[in-house]
């Protein structure tokens, strides 16, 4: 089985721990949610897995492992595009204003050595695949041309550039309306179920881990304090964290999504 790990990650601001012994396992092929509070590690947690923490912070301990090998500094950045592609919330702040969103899927393809005939090919093609009818279109449109759905498809479409075997997708519904969401969260199970994509899915909406998640970890604090399938984590959630999320979850909501 394919997969991506990390090990005992801790990460730290100075001498504050933000991350502590954190350790998480991506297959291909399944949905891994990563549920909790707000300044909770979870996004560091994402960053680091890709070694792109920001230059203020250290990370102080753990490993990345790739089908169980640890890999080196050097090997994790590479891994970027390649093995991990990764969709951030806020997709209009990860494109350049001033370049057709064409320009960026050239960029991204010639970085890989596609020529332009073949990179254009393949950016078309990768619309279609994310929804849109008319990919020319969207390639000939500036971001602040489109919606926020919209470019959050581009994001994933971009993200498939190299055909990835994982998928790092960091709050990639939050600011979307509810019926855009619900056509990101079809468009993150069809790269499950058609590429057999693995998927880090981090969101703080459990009705979003209710649909598409089939293991669950619950950070608190920089720790993962609970970490199980889907249906025990809503059936008998052990942490008082966890408990806490779901209380809050159900008063929102309802017991609809159970
Ligand atoms: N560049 C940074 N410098 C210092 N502290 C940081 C930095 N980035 C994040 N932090 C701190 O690290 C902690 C974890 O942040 P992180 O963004 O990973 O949380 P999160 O669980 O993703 O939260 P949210 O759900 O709000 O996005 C927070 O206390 C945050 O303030």
């Amino acid at each position: 089985m394919s997969t991506l790990a990390i090990q005992g990650l801790c990460v730290s601001a100075g001498a504050t721990p933000l991350v502590r012994d954190v350790s998480l396992q991506l297959a291909r092929g399944r949905v891994l949610g990563l549920v909790g509070t707000s300044g909770g590690g979870k996004s560091l947690t994402v960053l680091a897995m890709l070694g792109l923490l920001p230059p203020a912070l250290r990370q102080t301990g753990g490993q990345v492992l790739r089908d169980g090998a640890v890999l080196a500094a050097q090997q994790v950045a590479a891994l970027r595009g390649a093995v991990v592609g990764l969709v951030q919330q806020s997709p209009r702040a990860c494109f350049n204003p001033l370049v057709t969103i064409g320009r960026h899927f050239a960029e991204t393809l010639a970085a890989h050595g596609l020529a332009r005939r073949a990179a254009a090919d393949r950016a078309a093609g990768l619309l279609a695949e994310v929804g849109f009818a008319d990919p020319a279109a969207v390639l000939a449109s500036y971001a602040f041309q489109l919606s926020g759905g919209m470019l959050q498809r581009v994001m994933l479409a971009l993200a498939l550039c190299r055909d990835p075997d994982f998928l790092l997708a960091d709050e990639p519904t939050t600011d979307l309306d509810l019926a855009v969401q619900a056509q990101i969260l079809a468009l993150l199970e069809q790269m499950v179920a058609q590429r057999g994509i693995g998927v880090l899915l981090v969101t703080h909406d459990l009705s979003v881990i209710a649909r598409l998640a089939d293991d669950v970890a619950v950070m608190q604090g920089g720790r993962i304090v609970e970490q199980r399938d889907v249906v025990g984590l809503f059936e008998a959630p052990c942490h008082p964290a966890t408990q806490a999320l779901l209380r809050t979850h159900f008063a929102l909501y309802g017991e609809a999504t159970e």
